[in-house]
């Protein structure tokens, strides 16, 4: 029997009709063959919030200015975002990792510095890294996820903050998921019809400047320093056999980054969420990816994530917790 029969078998033998507990059986067995073990866990989750600028703010793609960026950090690291709300709720540690904000940002406990470069180049008219700077923060992602794991993290989840990041993300999957940019485009943090048109016309004239499809080159070309380090943080956490619990729209594109660049990290990726922002639900399936939940969420800084954790929970306690029918009928629970 391979792993996964006798994983299903054990499910199904246990004091409920087999199947009765639908997609949390799926993943029950999913969580336990990530961690190698018939006792799966993810009781202990670190929420990482990857932070970064991004250079194509200057052209407008984002309602709001870059300054919110530098802002958000300061409201999470004082345990005042929604992230810190949701992770209080189910129970999760939060970690900022400062990517490439575009400030300099005064020391804090939850704040990890790791910044590469302070905000990308506009993608609009140059690339967005350098070669060194995009391996940086490829292998930087990588550190934060394994020493999240090293102080004990069971299950990491994966959130950012950087405004102009759901442009950069479209077109990552424009590339990656080779969708007409229009499906790979939407308002991100909130635009108008004109706001929309114009992040398109912008996002138009970036993709026309480079014709690259390779990941790593999509990566260099248009994605951003926290796009960067949280696909090197599905890299870090499927190579420690740990869960990586992906958010919403930036945070998928990260992972379709990551899964391109190496396919074998897609069993280690549960995907949180369908979002609200336009293309996610595309970019899902390109992934071929059903998420666990359908909230109309689209805030983006592991919110999402964060809400899918109970269910990991649930599933994980179902694997060790529940007796077999048969020990049920033979009288000896
Ligand atoms: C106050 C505020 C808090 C946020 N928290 C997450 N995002 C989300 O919105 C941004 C992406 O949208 P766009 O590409 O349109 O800028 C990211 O920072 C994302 O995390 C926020 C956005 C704002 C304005
Ligand atoms: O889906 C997301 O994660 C999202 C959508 C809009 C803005 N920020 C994040």
């Amino acid at each position: 029997m391979t792993a996964e029969a006798s994983l299903r078998a054990h499910l199904d033998a246990q004091a409920r009709p087999p199947g009765s507990l639908g997609r949390i059986e799926d993943l029950a067995v999913r969580l336990a063959l990530i961690q190698q073990t018939a006792t799966p866990r993810a009781d202990r989750a670190t929420l990482l919030v990857f932070a970064g600028d991004h250079g194509l703010t200057e052209d407008g793609v984002s309602r709001y200015p870059s300054a919110v960026t530098q802002a958000m950090v300061s409201t999470l690291l004082a345990g005042k975002a929604t992230a810190n709300a949701f992770a209080r709720a189910v129970g999760a540690e939060v970690v900022i990792v400062d990517a490439g904000v575009d400030a300099d940002l005064a020391a804090h406990p939850a704040l990890v510095e790791a910044k590469v470069r302070k905000r990308t180049r506009n993608a609009a008219r140059e690339p967005a890294m350098t070669q060194d700077e995009v391996e940086r923060a490829l292998s930087s992602g990588a550190e934060q996820a394994a020493a999240a794991i090293e102080r004990g993290a069971e299950v990491v989840v994966l959130g950012e903050m950087g405004i102009g990041n759901s442009a950069s993300a479209a077109l990552v999957m424009h590339r990656l998921a080779l969708l007409p940019l229009a499906d790979c485009v939407g308002v991100g943090a909130g635009h108008d019809a004109a706001g929309l048109a114009h992040k398109l016309a912008v996002l138009t004239r970036a993709a026309e400047r480079s014709d690259a499809t390779e990941p790593l080159e999509v990566l260099r070309q248009f994605g951003g320093l926290e796009i960067a380090m949280m696909a090197g943080a599905v890299h870090g956490a499927a190579e420690r056999n740990t869960p990586v619990v992906v958010d919403g729209f930036i945070c998928t594109a990260a992972a379709l980054v990551a899964i391109r660049m190496r396919p074998e990290v897609r069993d280690a990726c549960l995907f949180a969420h369908r979002s609200a922002e336009a293309g996610h639900d595309r970019m899902l399936k390109a992934l071929g990816a059903e998420p666990l939940l359908d909230l109309g969420l689209r805030l983006g800084e592991g919110t999402g994530g964060l809400l899918a954790l109970p269910l990991l929970r649930a599933a994980a306690a179902l694997m060790s917790e529940v007796a077999s029918l048969d020990d049920v009928l033979a009288g000896r629970i």
